[in-house]
């Protein structure tokens, strides 16, 4: 997978050059290539923002330099199949381990990362409507609000690196995580390993007790309580899958 990050802040990336990221980029699974915005500026400041139009605080970031950075690194019209654009915002659809698969499956992604009031909205529009991208989407990780984008692209990428074969060693672990389509969407349970006994707290006796059936269904019914104490929204959608114990018996 190829992934192109443009941003005025390219040291923000750089924890994407550490361990299993690091790892990845180093075997070639992924091929990161982190730019910066302001390349693509003309004048003595290399300004990359103005004020907004109808007024309010803060600055907006400029058109121009976003559509030469985006013809750059993208292909002409009919010119091969661009990347997936991913602007993440605010105001985006909601980044889920649903979405982190989708795009794994992608075999080029391409971060705009906004900075300041965001980014002027004609980029968006005109990267959708250029031929140069698969598609455009404005991603958020919640209802909160950033200074950039790069927190969320280092969030996004290592969603989506993990996702990749080879990147994770075990690739069972990916399978038991809290979110995984296997959970039913099911929190994770709690984990617990040595010592058996620690400042007077003992790890749940069946844990110990070699029963797998039961250490199965003690799982699944802490998942089940962590589940309803913490996000009853996810108890809403629960797949009635998560609630049969019957394929617990192992
Ligand atoms: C500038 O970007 C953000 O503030 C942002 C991006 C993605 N998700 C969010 N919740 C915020």
């Amino acid at each position: 997978m190829r992934v192109d990050v443009v941003t005025i802040f390219p040291d923000y990336l750089a924890p994407l050059g550490l361990s299993l990221i690091g790892r990845a980029r180093e075997a070639g699974l992924l091929d990161l290539r982190v730019h910066d915005l302001r390349d693509w500026t003309h004048d003595r400041h290399r300004t990359v923002d103005d004020t907004p139009y109808g007024g309010g605080a803060g600055m907006v970031m400029r058109p121009e330099p976003w559509g030469e950075a985006l013809d750059a690194l993208t292909p002409a019209p009919g010119g091969g199949a661009g990347p997936r654009l991913v602007v993440p915002t605010p105001a985006g659809r909601r980044f889920d381990q649903a979405m982190a698969h989708e795009l794994a499956a992608e075999p080029w992604l391409l971060f705009a990362c906004g900075r300041y009031e965001g980014i002027d909205a004609r980029v968006v529009e005109e990267a959708a409507g250029s031929g140069r991208v698969s598609r455009v989407d404005e991603v958020s990780l919640g209802d909160y609000v950033l200074n950039g984008g790069e927190v969320a692209v280092l969030a996004v990428v290592e969603a989506v690196a993990r996702l990749l074969p080879g990147v994770v060693g075990n690739a069972e672990s990916l399978v038991e995580e809290s979110h995984a389509a296997s959970r039913h969407g099911l929190l994770e349970h709690p984990v617990y390993t040595k010592p058996a006994a620690w400042r007077g707290r003992e790890v749940p006796p069946v844990l110990l007790s070699g029963d797998h059936g039961a250490v199965a269904r003690w799982r699944r019914d802490e998942a089940l309580r962590r589940t309803a104490a913490r996000r009853p929204d996810l108890v809403a959608r629960l797949d009635p899958a998560a609630l049969d114990r019957r394929d617990l018996a192992v």
